[in-house]
């Protein structure tokens, strides 16, 4: 691959830990890192991208996503539920999916978050009907060319046991440890600049069974791998803890191993002062999921007195059931603005959610080698035109979350370009959407 120099970007949002903007910024990536960062580089042989006009970030992450729901996007029965009720409509129609299904709504979920800036994307798929498998979505992540952290979900304790998902979806707690072992020797990869890392990923405390939360945290640290669920995200799981559990779901995730800075739990809107401290003290991290929060009216996560507290937050578009967007750019917009109905209008700074979207969510992920611009740093970058509509009469290059386009010009994944000009390189979209659309009308 032969080096690559983006030249003069108007400015250059860093995210270092020194914070650097850095006006009319080059960047030098040789071998799929950055190399240098800096005003007037020189790059023989370099491959040359004029980013004048634009400003420079690095790659957004997505830290929770559902990427097989991109299929069940405003289902009628499921526009205006809470969760447990969305779930009970939306389970029997996924019980129908299988390997195309995954696969092609992946591609379409990867795509559009890859023209929203992201680079880093984590997926939960907890349901493997009709022969699915996790390997589904790898494939389509390694089409589209984002970095990904797929994670083995599951599901065991079905209707007839107290759970929320009828028992056809349920699989055996044996199979379900014995494959979360096959895709983590398959396509775990724990190296510096990995492409794909797998996570161990039981749904949620409704749906699986104590047990299952306890060995999965066993397999995951003897794999040395990371930890997902949800956790806390409503009034009615919170309800569903004290009920089944007799405690709070931060005890529960405590109890049986799932705090750590290899753990982290997705929504957490309902998280009191006591879990916060928790999450905090053990380096777990949290993926905000504002605009599903929204959605489903589950509520407003304390995202400002987590970060007062120290606890790691990312940012996630949770799946496209409950969005039903995909958009990156926009979630952190809407974390932004979600604060201020909360808290006032100083709550969150456009730089701040930026910062979540970007470094938060690679520190939320493990991820130290990706969310910033830096020398040795991986070459995930987002290069965005200030030069529409959006940003238009805007004062502050920099409050991109206030003034700015939601798509990118130009993406690049470990220095291979996947987004130029506005469009996708990797995959032929149009493709994609007439495949996707057959599968939505044979599904509706
Ligand atoms: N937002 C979501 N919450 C969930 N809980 C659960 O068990 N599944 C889901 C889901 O798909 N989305």
């Amino acid at each position: 691959m032969p080096d690559l120099l983006i030249r003069n970007a108007d400015l250059c949002l860093t995210m270092d830990d020194e914070g650097r903007e850095i006006a009319g910024c080059d960047i030098l990536v040789r071998g799929g890192v950055i190399a240098q960062v800096g005003p007037g580089l020189v790059g023989e042989r370099a491959e040359i991208v004029d980013a004048s006009g634009c400003l420079l970030t690095p790659g957004l992450v997505n830290t929770h996503h559902h990427l097989y729901q991109t299929l069940t996007r405003a289902v009628p029965g499921a526009q205006d539920a809470l969760l447990f009720g969305w779930l009970r409509t939306l389970y029997p129609i996924w019980a129908r999916f299988g390997p195309e299904e995954m696969h092609v709504s992946a591609l379409v979920g990867l795509s559009e978050l890859a023209l929203s800036g992201c680079s880093l994307t984590s997926d939960h798929l907890y349901l493997f009907p009709n022969g699915a498998r996790l390997d589904d979505t790898i494939a389509a992540a390694q089409e589209v060319g984002l970095r990904f952290h797929p994670t083995r979900g599951a599901m065991s304790i079905g209707q007839s046991q107290g759970g929320l998902p009828p028992d056809v979806l349920v699989e055996a707690e044996g199979s379900i440890l014995d494959d979360c072992i096959r895709v983590i020797d398959t396509f775990h990869d724990p190296r510096e600049g990995a492409m794909v890392r797998v996570g161990v990923a039981p749904c949620s405390p409704f749906s699986v069974s104590r047990e299952l939360m306890r060995d999965a945290a066993l397999l995951a640290r003897d794999k040395g791998v990371m930890l997902h669920t949800h956790l806390a995200e409503n009034n009615e799981d919170v309800a569903y803890s004290l009920e089944r559990f007799g405690c709070r779901p931060g005890q529960y995730a405590e109890d049986l191993g799932w705090t750590g800075a290899d753990v982290w739990h997705a929504h957490c809107v309902k998280l009191d002062e006591g879990e916060i401290g928790l999450f905090a003290r053990s380096r777990t991290g949290v993926a905000h999921c504002p605009c599903s929060n929204c959605r489903l009216g589950s509520g407003i996560a304390p995202v400002r007195a987590m970060r007062d507290a120290g606890v790691k937050v990312g940012l996630g578009v949770d799946g496209s059931a409950s969005n039903d967007l995909g958009n990156l750019a926009h979630e952190a917009r809407q974390a932004m603005l979600l604060q201020r109905v909360a808290q006032g209008a100083d709550a969150m700074s456009a730089r701040e959610a930026l910062w979540i979207a970007t470094r938060g969510g690679a520190e939320v992920l493990g991820r130290p080698d990706c969310g910033c611009i830096a020398p040795g740093a991986r070459a995930d970058l987002a290069l965005w035109d200030m030069s529409g509509i959006e940003a238009a009469g805007s004062w502050d290059r920099t409050a991109l979350l206030l003034a700015g386009p939601s798509r990118v010009r130009d993406l690049w994944v470990e220095g291979r370009r996947v987004v130029a000009d506005g469009r996708l390189i990797t995959v032929d979209l149009p493709a994609i959407l007439r495949r996707q659309g057959l599968l939505a009308r044979k599904l509706a």
